[in-house]
């Protein structure tokens, strides 16, 4: 298929339909972007290099080893008499101190996950569909259109009839109760019901005192109040007043990834450290209250949510660690497709919500394209990544043949091979895959780009199905679901990949150190 045969997923259509995906085949083709494999590998080629120098200094120390005073004397009048000599010992010896000195400059020190926790809603918060919709219908401000519209939604939105949304939403299902709280308070009273029990759960899992935390990471989209959800967990659970605590507001579902990304870098910086990284979202004043379609899909997907993550660096963490990190990559998408993909924003009558473009997964492709291209370095065995050289460079020769050859004989040059571009398989580096859970067509989307099993969109079918989009926390539990439910086990890889505003596409890789639940 050409380039120009683009169609990606197609989310128009009549309900109920088999959907078919039109993704390009080309889609996977770039995923291998050839200056990060370089980069990737470089401290490797360093690494050979220091060896081959060891070697060389060995096999004359060993061939000299009767005569070594006599050798050394020798070198000493060599040196002294022959500049050459010096020369060439010079050289080496500078050569391996500056790869030593690059090498354990470059060295990651590893970060280990200890454990994690994710949010499990009281059966209080829990709501049926038919629930869902009657709340919208108590906020007597949708049209019969609007009210029609979500719930054909919300039917085919992959979500069960038991996910959550907060007591200051749902209160109106109780006769005589104020459509819903949309204050300041109600907001704070759900991070607080949200974040104290998944942060509580995750340092009783790990047996981590909270004043041994050192660096805390808090992401929340919509809610960013004053003092910042860091200060309400470091007031509630007593953090120490020198902890380094950080606060990402408006990134969207991908900033779970950027959240533990950045306590892995501040990890890097201060050894011997612990980092808390807590990852949610907020409703209790987001549920929009105008008639625009693209903007009323928000309150047919999300709901109450959140993970609470704990990073260490001790070396001793690493015994008792279920993962640890191998890569993150975040890739920011560009143009205004992108920026405009996931926008809050108000309609013309002035009510506040975010719009969901219908290009949603379309971008989402392209940014996942670009995210895997320096993905793939990391995670690909050579064996794919052997194959996809050679298929680079018959194509690259052949077209260059071709071009030669048809100013001087076309008709040989019409003979000349157009070899096949290999399309490496990510299943190959990859045991297990948390895909964000953003709605039943994204995760069709990546399925379908991905040629990925049913097993392997398991996890982000049955978050999507048991929790909803609960946004930056859905990956966490993605990976709740492949502990407790699918055949995992030591050594395998985890890829997590997260998708919003922005836009962007960020993605974590976990190697699984232990099994235990
Ligand atoms: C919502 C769906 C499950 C609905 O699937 P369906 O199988 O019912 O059918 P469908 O896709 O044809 O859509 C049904 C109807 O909804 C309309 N429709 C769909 N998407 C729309 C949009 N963005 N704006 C306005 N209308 C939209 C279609 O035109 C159609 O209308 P009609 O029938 O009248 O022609 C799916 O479309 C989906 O998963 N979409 C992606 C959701 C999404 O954007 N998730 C990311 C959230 S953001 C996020 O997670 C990250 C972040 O926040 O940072």
């Amino acid at each position: 298929m050409r380039r120009n045969d683009v169609s990606m997923t197609d989310l128009s259509g009549v309900d109920n339909d088999p959907k078919v995906y039109h993704v390009r085949k080309s889609r996977m083709i770039r995923l291998v972007n050839w200056w990060t494999v370089s980069a990737t590998y470089l401290p490797y080629l360093l690494l050979a290099a220091v060896g081959v120098l060891v070697a060389q200094v060995a096999q004359e120390a060993v061939a000299n080893w009767d005569s070594l005073a006599v050798a050394y004397d020798g070198y000493r009048s060599a040196l002294s008499t022959s500049p050459a000599v010096a020369v060439g010992l010079g050289w080496r010896a500078t050569a391996l101190v500056v790869a030593a000195l690059w090498w354990l400059g470059h060295r990651r020190t590893p970060v280990y996950l200890l454990d994690f926790a994710v949010f499990e809603p009281p059966a209080s918060w829990k709501v049926t569909h038919e629930q869902l919709i009657e709340i919208m219908r108590r906020q007597k401000c949708f049209t019969h259109d609007s009210i029609e519209f979500m719930a054909r939604i919300l039917a085919n939105s992959g979500t069960s009839q038991s996910t959550a949304w907060p007591p200051s939403i749902t209160r109106c299902l109780q006769e005589s109760s104020p459509p819903s709280d949309r204050s300041v308070d109600g907001a704070r009273a759900e991070a607080e019901a949200v974040m104290y029990d998944i942060v509580a759960k995750a340092l009783a899992k790990t047996h981590t005192d909270p004043r041994d935390i050192d660096i805390l990471v808090v992401n929340c989209s919509l809610f960013s109040p004053t003092p910042s959800l860091c200060s309400m967990i470091i007031h509630k659970f007593g953090l120490r007043s020198d902890v380094r605590s950080f606060n990402l507001a408006g990134m969207g579902c991908s900033a779970g990834i950027i959240a533990v990304d950045l306590a892995r870098d501040l990890l890097m910086a201060r050894p011997n450290s612990i980092a808390l990284v807590v990852s949610t979202e907020n409703l209790t004043q987001n549920l929009y209250h105008g008639n625009d379609r693209s903007m009323l899909l928000q309150n047919t997907l999300f709901r109450c949510g959140g993970a609470a993550i704990v990073l260490s660096n001790k070396w001793q963490d690493a015994m008792r660690a279920k993962f640890k990190l191998l890569t993150t990559i975040r890739t920011q998408g560009e143009g205004l497709d992108a920026y405009e993909c996931v926008f809050e924003c108000e309609d013309d009558l002035g009510h506040r919500g975010v719009r969901l473009s219908k290009q949603i997964v379309e971008v989402a492709g392209k940014a996942m394209q670009d995210n895997f291209t320096a993905l793939g370095p990391h995670v690909l065995p050579l064996s794919e990544q052997i194959p996809t050289i050679k298929s680079y460079a018959a194509k690259y020769l052949c077209r260059r043949l071709t071009r030669v050859l048809e100013k001087r004989n076309p008709a040989l040059a019409a003979k000349v091979p157009r070899p096949r571009t290999y399309i490496p398989d990510f299943k190959r580096g990859i045991d297990h895959f948390c895909i964000h859970a953003g709605g039943r067509g994204v995760i069709d989307g990546i399925e379908k780009t991905l040629k990925l099993s049913q097993k392997q969109t398991l996890p982000s079918r049955e978050a999507l199905s048991r929790y909803g989009n609960t946004s930056s926390s859905s990956i966490w539990y993605e990976m709740d679901f492949i502990l407790h439910n699918q055949d995992l086990k030591r050594g395998q890889r985890i890829l997590q990949v997260a998708f919003g505003s922005g836009f962007k596409c960020n993605s974590a890789v976990w190697l699984c150190l232990n099994t235990h639940k």
